[in-house]
């Protein structure tokens, strides 16, 4: 995947705030990306060049910055786009799955019927930082997937001062 110089621009315009919301913290606020409409085409574009010819069924996002990158990148591959929330905001049956954060604890929910056994998933957030969160949604689309033995099979990390986008396709193994 060529990059063209995107990651650079795109890391110029990420602001890293530090010390918040936390002493010690370093925060990366996408927020100054989705200022300059070619930084947020080029970043959802470096997703979409990658994944289109990939059997990609369904773009899962991860509340709330998962839900800005997401749903461009699922229209353009011509994939379900699948909301994983935070706690008591789906009405449906969910699934759950707790995990720790930088700074403190959350948990996540999904709808039970959105993915499918033969889906083939890729998740999408703005940041890792302990992996919890990626690692939540994973367990989460493989139980959906009934996966016993999830692979991560492509794991692409933009480095983009810490870690942008974080995606990953997740296949069914054996
Ligand atoms: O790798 P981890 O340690 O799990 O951290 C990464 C997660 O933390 C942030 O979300 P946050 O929980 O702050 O929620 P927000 O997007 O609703 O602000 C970020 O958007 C990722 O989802
Ligand atoms: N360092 C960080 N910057 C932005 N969001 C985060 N979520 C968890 N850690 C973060």
């Amino acid at each position: 995947m060529a990059s063209d110089g995107r990651v650079e621009r795109i890391t110029s315009t990420i602001r890293v705030i530090p010390d918040f919301p936390k002493p010690g913290i370093l925060f990366q606020d996408i927020t100054t990306l989705l200022l300059d409409p070619q930084a947020f085409r080029d970043t959802t574009d470096l997703f979409v060049e990658r994944y289109k010819d990939k059997g990609i069924t369904v773009v899962a996002g991860v509340e709330a910055r998962g839900f800005i990158f997401g749903p461009p990148i699922a229209l353009a591959i011509g994939a379900k786009f699948v909301p994983i929330r935070k706690p008591k905001k789906l009405p449906g049956e969910v699934i759950s799955e707790e995990y720790s954060l930088e700074y403190g604890t959350d948990k996540i929910e999904m709808h039970v019927g959105a993915v499918q056994p033969n889906d083939r998933a890729l998740i999408v957030d703005d940041l890792i930082a302990t992996g919890g969160t990626l690692c939540a949604a994973a367990k989460l689309i493989g139980e959906l997937m009934c996966i016993k033995f999830l692979e991560i099979m492509e794991y692409i990390i933009f480095c983009v001062r810490i870690l942008l986008i974080i995606a990953c396709s997740i296949f069914l193994a054996s």
